[in-house]
């Protein structure tokens, strides 16, 4: 770790060096390296396959992984899921996870950790007041944007001190888009969040710092704002901002918030 490095892993919440993933042989991430700020959003970036979801789920220890994954001063690469769990952080994964045949209310019940304390009801009734009015609603029938209030409501139930969000917004409506929006930066002045996003203008908005991957490695850290207003850095990381006739069209996409 360089000296810089380490400053910024003392001042973070979340900090993950020389992370690896191999699966069935196949090295997925050769090496990550991030920081998550203390307050507000992180946002975790890279093209398709760079390796995002792999990165979030080996924090989670839902693949085998090896590397470092200090949270809050504990080591937690080496601990499995239930354990990463119990360290206080909440995981709404890219598909969501909601039980479309129960209700909302049972969606939020089945989330209820047990033995860490009263769930906070209160918390998430106050941010999305929406989810207490639609309790007896079944989860299946509520729109893109609602159902991504259950999947953060649930990760703010059981008072976590981190929640992990894998592209909230993916193949969603721009106008529910702009909602979760709203449901992210509600949720992240009470917890702080990791938000992995191939939405630019979401992220713009939302997030302070960044890290980009590539390739299964970390290409890029810094302050997000001054990514996106860097042309060339935002083309060569991200595939965005100007397109070379016949080249592919770029994976991220750039929805008006
Ligand atoms: N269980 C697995 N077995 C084999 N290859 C895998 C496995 N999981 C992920 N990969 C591969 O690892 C690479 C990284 O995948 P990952 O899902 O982490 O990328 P991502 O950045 O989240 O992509 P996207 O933005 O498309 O969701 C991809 O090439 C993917 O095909």
């Amino acid at each position: 770790m360089t000296g810089s490095d380490s400053s910024a892993a003392d001042r973070s919440l979340l900090s993950v060096r020389d992370l690896r993933v191999v699966i069935d042989g196949l090295h997925i991430l050769h090496g990550v390296d991030f920081d998550v700020a203390p307050t507000g959003v992180t946002a975790l970036l890279g093209r398709n396959g760079a390796g995002k979801t792999t990165t979030v789920k080996a924090v989670m220890g839902l693949v085998p992984r090896t590397g470092s994954i200090r949270f809050a001063g504990s080591e937690l690469a080496s601990l499995p899921t239930h354990l990463v769990v119990r360290q206080g952080i909440g995981y709404a994964p890219e598909d969501r996870g909601i039980f479309a045949g129960l209700t909302v209310a049972e969606n939020l019940r089945l989330a209820e950790r047990g033995g860490d304390g009263e769930p906070d009801y209160r918390l998430v009734h106050e941010l999305f007041p929406e989810l207490e009015r639609r309790s007896g609603q079944l989860a299946g029938t509520l729109s893109g944007g609602q159902q991504q209030m259950v999947a953060i409501g649930r990760t703010l139930l059981n008072r976590n001190r981190l929640i992990i969000a894998d592209e909230p917004t993916k193949g969603l409506a721009p106008k529910i888009v702009a909602e979760v929006a709203d449901v992210l930066a509600r949720a992240a002045q009470a917890v702080p969040v990791l938000l992995v996003e191939q939405n630019l203008a979401l992220v713009r908005r939302l997030a302070g710092t960044c890290a980009v991957l590539a390739d299964g490695r970390t290409a890029h850290r810094g302050d997000t704002a001054e990514l996106l207003a860097d042309e060339d850095a935002a083309r060569r990381l991200l595939g965005v901002g100007g397109r070379r006739p016949g080249a592919a069209a770029p994976a991220i996409t750039e929805v008006n918030l």
